[in-house]
């Protein structure tokens, strides 16, 4: 291991790589949200510039992606001009073995389920420390809600058995506020036996726009480890 350097983020730059050679030129490619696809859009970025990879074009999932993609040189478009994406590559927040995930720590799950779903492939970019038995085991659940609705949202939310946490900002006094406008509501729940009933039955609440549940999308998981010092890239 290069010293000094923190393993975590050699993890996440090993594996951003790792997703970007998998991107072809010729197609359309949702950028995802995070420390992790940052690195991905860093290489495709060099890619494009040196030539290796030709005329793709990115549709963000965030105004982060959209800044580092405009920033590295990659072309975007948007869902109105497109319509298929051919490859989407995100990060997660858990992982678990039927490749289920809790997306939205960087409260860009609503865009990301729009981008991510909509890809003939999605690949998911995590280091290890995401991947868990079990959805929920260490992460809350991020809910997108409509600002008038906080209040009726979250008292339903415990009536449903989970406990709801408004999303503070940091270096910004107040709540975390949404590319779309709305705020966060982190819900943490004893025990999630059926991921697929909960993403639905979150969404069902008047006032939510969109939960961090996906269930059955996930096409790859690419996981970086360390291994004898190193980083290594497991596929999942
Ligand atoms: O869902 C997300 C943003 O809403 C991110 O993909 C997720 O939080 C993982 O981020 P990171 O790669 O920084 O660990």
């Amino acid at each position: 291991m290069t010293a000094g350097v923190d393993p975590v983020k050699l993890m996440k730059q090993e594996v951003g790589k790792a997703a970007a050679d998998r991107v072809q030129s010729g197609t359309i490619v949702g950028l995802g949200t995070g420390s992790t696809t940052a690195y991905t859009i860093q290489f495709l970025g060099d890619r494009l510039k040196s030539g290796k990879l030709k005329d793709i074009v990115g549709i963000p999932t965030s105004f982060q992606a959209e800044v580092l993609a405009k920033q590295y040189g990659i072309p975007l478009t948007t869902l109105d001009a497109v319509d298929r994406i051919d490859i989407a590559i995100d990060g997660a927040d858990e992982v678990d073995p039927q490749k289920n995930l809790i997306k939205g720590g960087g409260a860009a799950h609503t865009r990301e389920k729009i981008v991510d779903y909509l890809a003939d492939q999605f690949i998911v970019v995590v280091d290890s420390s995401k991947i868990v038995d079990r959805l929920g085991s260490s992460f809350a659940v991020p809910v997108e809600v409509i600002p008038m609705a906080i209040s009726p949202v979250m008292r339903a939310i415990e009536k449903l058995g989970g406990k709801p946490e408004l999303r503070m900002g940091v270096k910004k006094a107040g709540p975390v506020i949404t590319d779309q406008g709305n705020m966060v509501v982190d819900v943490k729940f004893d025990r999630i036996d059926n991921p697929a009933e909960l993403e639905k039955t979150l969404n069902n609440i008047p006032g939510v726009l969109e939960n961090g549940i996906f269930v059955g999308v996930t096409d790859l998981v690419l996981i970086g480890e360390v291994q004898d010092d190193k980083p290594v890239v497991k596929e999942m």
